[in-house]
């Protein structure tokens, strides 16, 4: 059984809990600005900065940092986009983080979950995300397409990650208009950027906002995706492990009108 495997099982058992009852959150009524925009019209590498206290390949990597106050260093910063861990069993988030990062900032908001139901995304919608992760590794064709389906019909961007070529396919194939290329295997939790070249080269289309994500640390493996092709990175450890998180963020933003071999 893979670290994923074991997570959707995870996610399947709290499904009972959810159904049983109506996602109940303060309310969030802001009208954020989309995802996709900001990394199309952006000549800069956009941050997606993320709240992670834990991860089953690191374990504890930051439990005592506020989400609310590490929000808003992220958006003050200039991150393009929040994204929120809100999967509680392995990564110590929840939807009540969520909720308060929501309430906290104007930007974007991913919720970063392992999605397998629509009611999970009623539960991200009600607590404030703008944006959810849909895992290609974890659902099938049909289920991809439905809960694509479901997320956007509810005004929710989406941010379909993949590891291979194949997913890739897959991802195009419904449609999805912002891929992440997760720099981390999810079966031996090795980290390789050399993954968001691999994946870049085969984009078709210069409509797809294309992310790179995981194992980013420093200016220098922010320049080598974005010479790869990427428009943005996702960032967790990195930033939550910083003393000083909106400098860390700051030098991620690269110029891409200045990228190398362009
Ligand atoms: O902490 P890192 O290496 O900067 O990675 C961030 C993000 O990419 C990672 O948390 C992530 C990418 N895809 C996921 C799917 C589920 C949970 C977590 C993730």
């Amino acid at each position: 059984m893979t670290i994923l495997d074991k997570i959707i099982e995870q996610k399947k058992s709290e499904l009972p809990g959810l159904l049983a009852q109506a996602p109940s959150f303060p309310a969030v009524t802001k009208v954020r600005p989309s995802l996709y925009e900001t990394l199309m019209t952006s000549n800069t590498l956009q941050v997606i900065s993320e709240m992670k206290r834990a991860s089953p390949s690191k374990g504890d990597i930051a439990t005592h940092i506020d989400p609310v106050e590490q929000a808003t260093n992220y958006e003050t910063a200039g991150a393009a986009c929040i994204s929120v861990l809100t999967e509680q069993a392995f990564f110590k988030g929840s939807f009540n983080d969520l909720n308060a990062v929501a309430q906290a900032v104007t930007i974007p908001v991913l919720c970063k979950d392992f999605f397998i139901h629509e009611v999970q995304i009623d539960y991200a919608k009600a607590a404030g995300a703008s944006v959810i992760l849909l895992i290609v590794a974890a659902l099938t064709d049909e289920q991809l397409q439905a809960l694509y389906t479901y997320a956007v019909n509810l005004d929710l961007e989406v941010l379909v990650e993949v590891h291979d070529i194949e997913e890739l396919q897959r991802a195009v194939n419904i449609g999805a208009k912002i891929i992440g290329v997760n720099n981390r295997n999810l079966k031996t939790f090795d980290v390789s950027l050399t993954k968001t070249r691999e994946i870049a080269q085969h984009l078709s289309s210069s409509k797809i906002a294309f992310i790179s994500e995981s194992g980013i640390w420093n200016r220098d493996d922010a320049e080598y995706v974005a010479n790869a092709g990427a428009k943005g990175v996702l960032v967790g450890e990195s930033l939550m492990r910083s003393g000083d998180v909106q400098a860390a963020l700051q030098a991620l933003q690269i110029e891409l009108s200045t990228k190398v071999g362009e």
